[in-house]
């Protein structure tokens, strides 16, 4: 037989008097609308639970309250009207509501000189959160690109250059020989060390869109070197000239990224951290900067 009254543990009092500083939910699945596409996200959604003497929250309310983001495009607006509805739904019981979404950004890149295109994946954290009617926004995103150490290509340009003066010692010089030369192996006796690497951009962001896609162009475009999806051998030389063009310690790449995020539209503060993966160590060279944060 069915009990018509439920038993509502969470409206109990607690044995012990003790506020508690997050509960909620993690890892909850969502569909989220961005830039006219579902994605597939996770969720952890919280408040405090100030009052000390309730034995629980209420995880159904957050739950429901999240629905919203599966309907609207999300924007910072968004998330701070579900963060509202999470304290609304707790009045008495929580005075700071937080969420967080994680989901891979996908972006469609074309190639560099063929007609060719293909995704590539950006993960994407933002976290939030609703205190004393404050509102904070924060978005993280993982950005590759690739990196040639400028150091090793000066050392490698001078052994080219000794190279030169061991097979051409002669008193003249013949342009053609030349030319063949530079396109032999004998020629190009060294190559600087590249590597795949890392930028996470941590910006808090003014309330309204989230730019997100034009936060990845910005940074992109400020590196030069963005690693690419589709690739024909014409792709691959417009690579090899992008880095050579854009040699990086992992300390110019920071200072880039710096740059580029004072510019940035929407962005009130942030934090960049660059990871360049050596294939000259067995650890990586990291370098960070930070503005009104
Ligand atoms: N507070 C709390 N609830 C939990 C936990 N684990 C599971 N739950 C369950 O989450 C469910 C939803 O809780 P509530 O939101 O309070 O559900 P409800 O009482 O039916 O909903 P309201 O009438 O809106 O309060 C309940 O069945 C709880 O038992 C936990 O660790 N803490």
């Amino acid at each position: 037989m069915t009990s018509l009254t439920l038993p509502d543990i969470a409206a109990q009092s607690s044995e012990q008097f003790l506020p508690l500083d997050w509960v909620g939910m993690c890892g909850i699945a969502l569909p989220l609308l961005l830039d006219g596409r579902s994605l597939s996200a996770r969720a952890d959604a919280g408040v405090s639970l100030d009052d000390g003497a309730a034995r629980g929250i209420h995880m159904s309310r957050l739950y429901l309250a999240l629905e919203i983001l599966e309907q609207q495009p999300l924007s910072t607006a968004l998330i701070r009207q579900v963060l509202e509805h999470f304290l609304e739904s707790h009045q008495g019981l929580s005075r700071r509501a937080y969420l967080r979404l994680a989901f891979d950004h996908l972006l469609k890149r074309p190639a560099l000189v063929s007609p060719l295109a293909g995704w590539k994946h950006y993960p994407v954290s933002i976290d939030a959160r609703l205190e004393n009617e404050m509102f904070h926004v924060e978005l993280s995103v993982d950005i590759p690109y690739s990196s040639t150490c400028p150091c090793s290509a000066a050392l490698a340009r001078q052994l080219i250059q000794e190279q030169f003066d061991r097979d051409f010692s002669g008193p003249s010089l013949d342009r053609d020989s030349v030319r063949q030369w530079l396109g032999s192996s004998s020629g190009i006796v060294a190559t600087p060390h590249s590597q795949r690497s890392n930028a996470r951009l941590q910006v808090r962001l003014a309330d309204g869109e989230l730019h997100l896609t034009e936060l990845i162009d910005c940074a992109e475009s400020a590196l030069g070197t963005a690693v690419q999806t589709a690739v024909k051998r014409a792709d691959e030389q417009a690579f090899a000239l992008a880095n050579g063009q854009n040699l990086m310690f992992c300390e110019d790449a920071a200072r880039r990224l710096h740059q580029a995020l004072r510019q940035a539209q929407g962005v009130t503060g942030f934090k960049v951290r660059v990871e360049h993966a050596e294939s000259l160590h067995a650890h990586d060279a990291v370098a960070a900067s930070r503005w009104q944060w």
